[in-house]
């Protein structure tokens, strides 16, 4: 039998006692070991974390409360040895090779002795733990209970791994599915539906953490409202035509405005803008209050301009991370903002959801709910709470409206090309109802809540068919221009990709760089995926989505061979368009050399449509389960 030690047997004896050095590695048939690293927790953890291709799946950190401690089963070379730089104290907390026989402390360091009498001779662990020579029955039998405390605590550790690792066969997932696709390509909208369709309760019970989403969401179209009709923005479009037309985003820009036009303008802006004032005040204090986080990680609006790499420096984080935390994201790019609604805060940033901590907890209305009905269980209470943002809302709800409905703004925007129904404007229509003071999103208000992700979240759920339970991950991450070197180490081992391409966004630019088309960067970002070594054996899913917004936009009048003039004089309807669009991208995928192995399935889709959106998750999931089947010559 072999016998295991508690670290708490070991805990008070430094390395300089043990006279242990950096260089020390357990001799090769004692390949295994526990080690503490008491002097450098953090760095013990950042390891673990950061480098766990170093550690052994059983590795953990934190098990026991006063330190950091890992296993390591790598024959003939312990991590601790090499990980923690000096003078760190590492200290071997248990060998265990599998010819060793031992009862006790006392028995497997003698055991070793006598299996590596040379090695043992020199080795400080040894020379700690063997019991000294004029031991007393009274400091005998002390030792012993010691002893027997500590394989007690031993005894339960391996149970608890036992557990856990008992846990995490049950909880592997079986299959997993990365969501790929440019920022605003609509993956967390598709997660939201996959959550929608597997936990509806959750994702019901959920729906009030969006509230203050949504509020921002129509805040700051409100806003972008504004600035459109401004009149330096005014100015602005004229100065600015040159710069976007080199852009080759075709915008052409109204004619100079005269004096009776400036008049009016100036008159319609102020009007508005002072009836909409509390909204400024209201957006910083919703930033403030979503960008709040109680995890380590610091989130928190800088007080000044955040460093420019900020949103670059995000963590990768491991497949488990979950919970994310929202932050603002200064990369986006400013736009022309008016003086009296300029802020620190708002100014050209973008709200962002990252995977670090509990947002939803963070900034759910729950803090501030007073009671459950009890007929419904529904939340209740908010509205009492002066305090609430739903007031300030309701105030402002009669002049947002108006400006929204007003004509004369409605040109302004077409003019400046501004479509606000490609964003957050899908609340402008429903301002009575968002402003309610007992607003309770839908589901559709969260689906098409915008939130933009940084780094990877997942969601995790069971699926029963037949007798069968297959688990599921799905990974969303950010589609930003730096969001996407977190993607790779998701590739691994993953079964499918469902990969977004917006195809209403043939005449959008990137907001990170506005020299860069929509379309033309999902072309190029699909085509770096299907041509990705890794990626050879995985069947690609591709959405083409925001087919909704293709229409509204062919309709309206918006030609296609303004921005793809290989696009000739084809009609610009939306059936020879999305039939374009997707040639474009079959031909892209003909052309990887890494297609022997897998398969293309191609939908046309738009993910805030919940309806046709479930019918399509449910045969990807099809799809996806019979491959993963074949694969494990479960099938054929
Ligand atoms: N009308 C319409 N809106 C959509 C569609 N798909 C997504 N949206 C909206 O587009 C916005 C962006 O969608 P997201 O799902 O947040 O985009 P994302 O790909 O996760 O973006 P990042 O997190 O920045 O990578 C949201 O407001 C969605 O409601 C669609 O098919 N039709
Ligand atoms: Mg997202």
């Amino acid at each position: 039998m072999t016998t295991k030690y508690t670290p708490s047997v070991f805990a008070n004896v430094s390395t300089e006692s043990l006279g242990c050095d950096t260089r020390y590695a357990p001799p090769a048939p004692f390949s295994q070991c526990w080690y503490l690293c008491l002097h450098d927790p953090t760095k013990a953890r950042e390891t673990a974390t950061s480098r766990p291709d170093r550690l052994s799946p059983r590795s953990r950190v934190q098990r026991v409360p006063f330190s950091h401690y890992k296993h390591c089963d790598y024959p003939g070379k312990c991590l601790g040895a090499g990980s923690c730089q000096p003078p760190s104290n590492i200290l071997f907390m248990q060998f265990a090779p599998p010819t060793l026989v031992a009862t006790s402390r006392h028995d497997c360091v003698h055991g070793y002795a006598q299996n590596t009498r040379r090695r043992s001779l020199s080795d400080p662990l040894a020379r700690v733990l063997r019991p000294p020579k004029d031991e007393t029955p009274e400091q005998r039998e002390r030792r012993l209970a010691d002893e027997h405390e500590a394989k007690k605590i031993s005894d339960s550790i391996d149970q608890q791994i036992r557990i856990e690792s008992a846990e995490r066969k049950k909880t592997k997932a079986d299959i997993k599915v990365l969501l790929l696709g440019q920022s605003e390509s609509g993956k967390s909208t598709t997660l939201k539906q996959f959550q929608l369709l597997h936990n509806p309760a959750t994702f019901s019970e959920e729906r009030v953490s969006w509230r203050s989403v949504i509020y921002l969401n129509l805040v700051r179209s409100v806003r972008r409202i504004l600035e459109a009709i401004a009149p330096e923005a005014e100015a602005d479009s004229h100065d600015t035509d040159s710069e976007s037309e080199a852009h080759s985003v075709i915008i052409v820009g109204p004619p100079p405005p005269d004096a009776e036009q400036q008049t009016t303008a100036l008159e319609k802006y102020e009007y508005y803008s002072s009836r909409l004032q509390p909204l400024e005040e209201l957006e910083e204090r919703l930033m403030r209050l979503l960008s709040e986080d109680d995890e380590e990680e610091a989130t928190h609006l800088p007080s000044g301009a955040q460093h420019p790499s900020w949103t670059a420096l995000t963590p990768v984080r491991s497949p488990t991370a979950q919970r994310p935390s929202i932050h603002i994201d200064t990369q986006a790019q400013p736009s022309p903002l008016s003086p009296t609604l300029r802020s620190p805060l708002s100014r050209g940033s973008e709200l962002s959801v990252r995977t670090t901590s509990n947002w939803k907890k963070a900034f759910s209305l729950n803090r501030k709910l007073k009671s459950t009905s009890p007929g419904t269980n529904e939340l209740v209470g908010w509205w009492e709470d002066p305090d609430d943002p739903v007031h300030v809302l309701a105030k402002c709800s009669r002049p947002m409206i108006e400006l929204w409905r007003d004509q004369w703004v409605q040109n302004k925007l077409k003019e400046r090309r501004i479509r606000l129904e490609e964003s957050s404007g899908f609340y402008l229509n429903e301002i009575p109802r968002i402003t309610a003071k007992m607003y309770f999103p839908t589901n559709e208000d969260v689906l098409k809540a915008r939130l933009k992700t940084l780094g990877v979240i997942e969601h995790a759920f069971a699926l029963n068919h037949g007798n069968k339970k297959t688990n599921w991950k799905i990974y969303d991450v950010g589609g930003a221009r730096n969001q996407r070197q977190a993607w790779a180490p998701y590739f691994q081992d993953v079964n499918a990709i469902i990969f977004l391409a917006p195809i209403s966004a043939f005449d959008q630019v990137l907001d990170e760089d506005p020299s860069v088309n929509r379309l033309e960067d999902s072309l190029l970002l699909f085509r770096s995926v299907a041509s990705n070594k890794l990626l050879g054996h995985v069947n690609l899913i591709l959405f083409l989505n925001k087919c909704d917004l293709l229409k509204a936009k062919l309709d309206a009048g918006v030609k296609l061979n303004q921005y793809l003039l290989t696009y000739g004089d084809r009609a610009n309807d939306y059936e020879t368009v999305s039939r374009y669009i997707k040639q474009r991208f079959l031909l892209l995928y003909q052309q990887s050399p890494q297609n022997s192995d897998r398969d293309l399935y191609v939908h046309y889709t738009s993910v805030t449509d919940t309806r046709r959106t479930s019918t399509i998750i449910q045969n990807v999931r099809d799809i996806i389960l019979r491959q993963n089947l074949q694969a494990s010559h479960l099938l054929v």
